[in-house]
């Protein structure tokens, strides 16, 4: 799959019960586990001094944990190199193990050290490590943790910088959710990857993310998924025109929908399908919806009702259709629903698509579906809270559900197709938090489609390539000031 991608692009995102059987395996064949933690610390205290060299306070939050023990190491590290230092201990119980020996180090050099609640009181600029809690917590922070990360938060808006040692507590390493979160300015994850950073809260949080492999055993393990970072669009120009082609060569989108009062969604779809270069589009709308989309963009063939079926439209059965923004509910959207149903051809589902789709057997050409959680929560019949807090298995249902190829989108997208990992796309761009992202996305994709192919390729490529321009757009424009059409222009930029 996604030869087009290489493997080489797709980096691997592990669970926690991964991180667990790899730290085991590395501390059975070092027959040691405090080294780990050494180098854990030692490569946490090299990021500071690299990106934070100035003479700020530095302030260590320590968990009782191993969490705690690494920050309690970065702490002696620091001082020992002569930083201002202050560690404030958050342990409710007495220390064991690795974090006891790192408590008994910092001991030894007398680091200053006070007591969590006094952090509560501290107002100066400052580095925060934090390092309450990893991948051991469980639940939500509790009370008194949850006011320590909601101070440190307050002391980032207020000039300070923040450092979360593997995981920003209160973030769930599995699912990335959480109430109280750390927000980091840099997250030092151990091992490898870990899926929670990638999804759901985690990329709000997680600023930057470095991965720090610490030596660890290299075992074979399942990955819950593949990332495809931003990086990738600096190379990769998505498709790209050849020499000797012509328009047949890239493929058409037939666009239908744009009910009354919803037309510009379908013009946007369509006018997505042609800026990300599909070699014809036609759009299939009300009279209305017709007449505006050509004023906007000529270069797409419309067609009302008036004119013929909606099979009309179409250039053949290799075409690709877009159905669903704009569509509507009523007898209108239902009616395209059936036909674009029996025109058996290559379909991208969303919005109000999706909608009938949960009511309808689609017996139709091969699908990509579009859903954010609310639409997956819909289709699968479960609370939406139960999609956020496991974004791999909702998309993994719905294809296997729908037989379909998945975007579930959200601040980055999951992206899965039956018998293949999933994989996660895009960074955040709050930009794109506004009506029209989606139909936007529905014409990229449509596009990628008609030139890829292969539906899970199209899809990754597509919905990486629409957040990496919109991420451009939001920069020029501003994410309150760019509409979704404009991140159109960005397709192209490098
Ligand atoms: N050599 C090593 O051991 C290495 C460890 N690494 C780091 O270890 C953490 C994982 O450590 P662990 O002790 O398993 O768990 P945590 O420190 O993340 O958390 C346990 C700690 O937190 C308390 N706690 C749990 N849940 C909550 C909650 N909801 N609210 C408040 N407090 C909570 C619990 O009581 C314990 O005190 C890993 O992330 C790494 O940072 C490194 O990998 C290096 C090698
Ligand atoms: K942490």
């Amino acid at each position: 799959m996604i030869e087009r991608i290489g493997q080489g692009h797709l980096t691997g995102l592990y669970d926690v019960a991964a991180v667990r059987q790899i730290e085991q395996a590395s501390f059975a064949i070092e027959g040691d586990s405090f080294p780990m933690m050494e180098r854990a610390a030692y490569a946490i205290y090299r990021h500071i001094c690299h990106r934070q060299p100035s003479t700020r306070p530095i302030v260590v939050l320590a968990g009782g944990g191993n969490n705690g023990g690494d920050g309690v190491l970065v702490a002696v590290l620091l001082h020992e190199a002569g930083f201002d230092v202050t560690l404030f201990d958050a342990a409710k119980r007495p220390r064991t193990g690795d974090a006891l020996l790192a408590w008994e180090k910092l001991r030894a050099v007398n680091v200053p050290v006070q007591p969590a609640e006094a952090f509560l009181a501290y107002d100066r600029s400052a580095v925060v490590v934090d390092a309450l809690l990893g991948i051991g917590a469980l639940g939500h922070p509790s009370a008194d943790f949850a006011a320590l990360i909601d101070h440190c938060n307050h002391l980032r808006q207020s000039g300070g910088w923040t450092l979360a040692v593997d995981v920003p507590s209160g973030l769930n390493a599995n699912t990335g959710s959480g109430s109280t979160i750390i927000e980091a300015d840099m997250v030092v994850t151990f091992i490898v990857d870990k899926i929670g950073l990638r999804i759901n809260k985690g990329p709000a949080c997680c600023h930057e993310i470095v991965i720090e492999s610490l030596q660890a055993a290299d075992l074979d393990l399942p990955q819950c998924a593949h990332f495809l970072a931003r990086s990738f669009f600096r190379t990769f120009q998505p498709c790209t025109r050849y020499g000797d082609s012509h328009k047949g060569t890239y493929g058409h989108v037939a666009v239908l929908g744009g009910d009354h009062g919803f037309g510009g969604a379908a013009i946007m779809s369509s006018e997505a399908a042609a800026r990300a270069g599909a070699g014809t589009v036609a759009l299939y709308s009300r009279g209305v919806t017709i007449g505006a989309a050509l004023c906007r963009n000529p270069s797409i063939m419309g067609f009302d009702e008036a004119q013929g079926e909606p099979g009309s439209v179409l250039r053949g059965n290799s075409s690709i259709i877009v159905l669903g923004p704009g569509l509507g509910r009523l007898e209108w959207g239902h009616r395209l629903f059936d036909a674009a149903a029996q025109l058996h051809c290559r379909t991208v589902l969303d919005a109000d698509g999706l909608r009938l789709l949960a009511s309808k057997h689609w017996e139709g050409g091969e699908l990509i579906i579009t859903p954010h959680p609310g639409e997956a929560a819909f289709l699968l019949g479960i609370s939406i809270d139960e999609v956020l807090n496991d974004l791999i298995s909702a998309a993994e249902q719905l294809a296997q559900k729908y037989r379909a190829v998945v975007i579930l989108k959200g601040i980055t997208s999951v992206i899965a197709k039956q018998g293949e990992v999933p994989v996660v796309v895009g960074a955040p761009c709050p930009g794109l938090a506004r009506g029209g992202s989606g139909d936007v996305l529905t014409g990229i994709v449509a596009a990628c489609w008609a030139y890829y192919q292969d539906a899970f390729t199209a899809a990754v490529i597509g919905a990486g390539w629409h957040n990496d321009a919109a991420i451009k757009c939001a920069q020029e424009k501003g994410d309150i000031g760019m509409f979704p059409q404009e991140l159109l222009m960005y397709l192209q930029k490098s």
